[in-house]
């Protein structure tokens, strides 16, 4: 479902990403791991066509990020630290304005809400006002208007940045959840004991440049049980 080839950005005097090639697969959660500064950001930034890559490309769906943007943006959902809710409108009305750039409307509207809201526990947040919730349920805000048009690729970037450890436990659950739908996700984070969870596979990031992947079982096995042990041998060159 993700196919980068190649996949490069370059800042002034940086490559922020570095030849990046990997490719995930259907129903399978991929770890992309890695410090503060790796390029884990704007590799999903470029993947979901918010960033242009200096170099290379990729496919989304069997969409070409540089050719095919609008058809990657539908078949895409990205859940991003940085994005911004509406402080005053409720759970719902973010969520109907989000549904409108996808033609989701009316009945089909409240059916996806349903949907939603049963996916992620959000009874209690859809009738709040987003500038009156936690940063768990504002969390939950930013899942369910990723993931409205039930896109088959779901890219998830630090996602747990912030959460105690109840909103924690539910949106690792949630992914395990959307992965059981048959839907390909990427799970960014530096936290290795959350891959340790969710992930199938994992790629290793740093300096922009993949330095190891494997399944999570051989990367366990490298690290003695531990991703942690494994990213820091695999940095440090032992086998
Ligand atoms: N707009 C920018 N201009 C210049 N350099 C940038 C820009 N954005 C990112 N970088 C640099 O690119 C590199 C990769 O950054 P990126 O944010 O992708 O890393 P990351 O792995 O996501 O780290 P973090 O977990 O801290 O977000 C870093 O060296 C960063 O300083």
């Amino acid at each position: 479902m993700v196919k980068a080839e190649g996949l490069s950005k370059t800042y002034t005097h940086t490559w922020a990403v570095d030849h990046l090639s990997f490719t995930v697969g259907k129903g399978e959660v991929y770890g992309l791991l890695g410090p503060n500064g790796a390029g884990k950001t704007t590799t999903l930034r470029m993947l979901a066509t918010l960033l242009r890559p200096s170099a290379g490309t990729a496919a989304v769906a069997g969409y070409d990020i540089r050719q095919q943007p609008l058809e990657v943006r539908r078949n895409l959902g990205i859940v991003n630290g940085g994005m911004q809710v509406y402080e005053r409108l409720t759970g719902r009305e973010v969520l109907q304005f989000f549904a409108g750039f996808y033609g989701i409307e009316g009945r089909r509207f409240r059916e996806r809400l349903e949907w939603v809201s049963a996916l992620l526990g959000m009874d209690r947040v859809l009738d709040k006002l987003v500038r009156e919730m936690s940063t768990g349920m504002r969390q939950k805000i930013v899942i369910a208007r990723a993931i409205l048009h039930q896109p088959p690729v779901l890219l998830l970037d630090e996602a747990t940045a912030g959460l105690d450890v109840f909103a924690r436990r539910a949106l690792l659950d949630f992914v395990l959840q959307y992965r059981g739908l048959g839907h390909a996700l990427i799970y960014s984070t530096h936290v290795m004991s959350e891959a340790e969870e969710v992930c199938d596979r994992v790629g290793f990031m740093h300096g922009g440049k993949l330095v190891y992947e494997g399944s999570k079982a051989e990367a366990l096995a490298l690290g003695q049980g531990s991703l942690e042990r494994a990213f820091i041998r695999r940095l440090e060159g032992g086998a």
